[in-house]
């Protein structure tokens, strides 16, 4: 037994997500601060739970549970971690607030702000811990960028910053009941990976309190949201120019995100725009404007690397664990009003390039 303080673990669905999520946290590494136990496995079926567990954790004894109801009356559930599609988070969420649980919600948290608004207001009214599984904010990558950007400010004033995701997974080449296809499960590019990229916003721009201007685009195919493409205009004059698509894969290690400054820019790389492997930093130099006539590799940039721990959520695991040990509600890396701020931004996205939810 170690002497790490241990988090017991209610995982609602077993898709995807529950799986990798699952697996991380389970990992033994150097730096390890609390002890995950997977406690339960709540799915809609019994046999679907048996079997996550059996290949997920089979060195745990989850609780196995065929609905997620039963999970949240399990008294020994610390924490419930919510793997289901998009339209599901907002009932999945309040019903777990509800028993009195503690959350972790994958992103994005709801289909719309008003959504979030009332979970957030039910925590609060229960006092519970919620937060949104935003992974990327949880990784020393995310957090260095930022203290080089508006601490050291490495490239000056920040005053332009790209920003994309390209995930591919092509709706159109799913079955109609995937979540990437179906409207009723969430479907669309921006809330599935759009939302990746205006965190890279939000981090590299420095975190103004007033909301944009927005003007945005969005193309659909089988009433199904694709391609998205916003402008975001501050106040201060920097400009965000955030993009998303389902209908391309980007390149192994290519740039997702370009931040410029007064004094230079930085290129974002890595697998995806979740999973960001490094950055390089581009200083101004004397002769910067014949820059473009010299192959890439003979101008000066400090590339800055980070190692991958399994698949990378294992910082988001250890900081919601350690949150919900100290009895804290929120969580200090993606307080509610981040996600209100980027369910805010998304909402007026959605209501310029014409996408709307059932029920909406
Ligand atoms: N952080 C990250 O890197 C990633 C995050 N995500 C997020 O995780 C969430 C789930 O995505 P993902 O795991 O890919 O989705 P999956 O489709 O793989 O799994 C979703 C699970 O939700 C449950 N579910 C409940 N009701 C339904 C329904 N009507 N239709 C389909 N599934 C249902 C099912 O589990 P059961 O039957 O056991 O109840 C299902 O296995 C999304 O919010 C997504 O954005 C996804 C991928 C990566
Ligand atoms: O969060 C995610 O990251 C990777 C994507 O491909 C996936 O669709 C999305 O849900």
């Amino acid at each position: 037994m170690s002497d790490l303080p241990s988090i017991r673990w209610g995982i609602v669905a077993t898709g995807m997500i529950s799986s990798w999520f699952v697996e991380d946290i389970l990992l033994e590494w150097e730096g390890k601060r609390v002890n995950h136990i997977i406690q339960a496995i709540g799915s809609s079926s019994t046999q679907k739970a048996q079997d996550f567990a059996k290949n997920n954790c089979p060195t745990h004894s989850p609780k196995v549970y065929g609905s997620y109801q039963e999970l949240y009356g399990d008294a020994d559930v610390d924490i419930v971690y919510i793997g289901t599609p998009h339209s599901f988070h907002y009932r999945d969420c309040m019903e777990a607030i509800g028993a009195g649980k503690n959350v972790l919600c994958e992103k994005s948290f709801t289909i719309n702000a008003k959504q979030a608004r009332e979970i957030f207001d039910a925590a609060r009214k229960n006092n519970v811990y919620v937060a949104e599984a935003m992974w990327l904010r949880h990784r020393p990558l995310y957090r260095e960028l930022s203290r080089l950007l508006h601490e050291e400010k490495i490239i000056g004033d920040v005053f332009r910053v790209f920003s994309d995701f390209a995930n591919g997974t092509d709706p159109a080449s799913q079955p109609a009941s995937s979540r990437h296809r179906d409207l009723s499960l969430g479907a669309g590019s921006l809330l599935d990976v759009g939302v990746y990229a205006l965190t890279w916003l939000r981090v590299t721009l420095g975190y103004q309190k007033d909301l944009p201007q927005i003007v945005a685009k969005q193309t659909h195919e089988a009433g199904v949201e694709i391609t998205t493409s916003a402008i975001l205009q501050y106040s201060s004059g920097q400009q965000g120019i955030c993009t998303s698509t389902s209908k391309a894969l980007g390149a192994p290690g290519e740039v997702f995100v370009v931040v410029h400054g007064t004094n230079g820019y930085i290129e974002v790389e890595g697998r995806a725009a979740s999973i960001p492997e490094s950055f390089t930093v581009w200083k101004k130099q004397d002769g910067a404007a014949d820059r473009a006539y010299f192959p890439r590799e003979a101008c000066e940039g400090k590339k800055y690397e980070f190692p991958q721990i399994g698949r990378g959520f294992i910082w988001e695991a250890e900081n919601t664990a350690l949150d919900v040990l100290a009895g804290r509600k929120e969580s200090q890396v993606m307080p509610w009003s981040e996600t209100l701020y980027i369910m805010d931004i998304m909402d007026e996205i959605r209501a310029q390039g014409g996408t709307m939810y059932p029920g909406e």
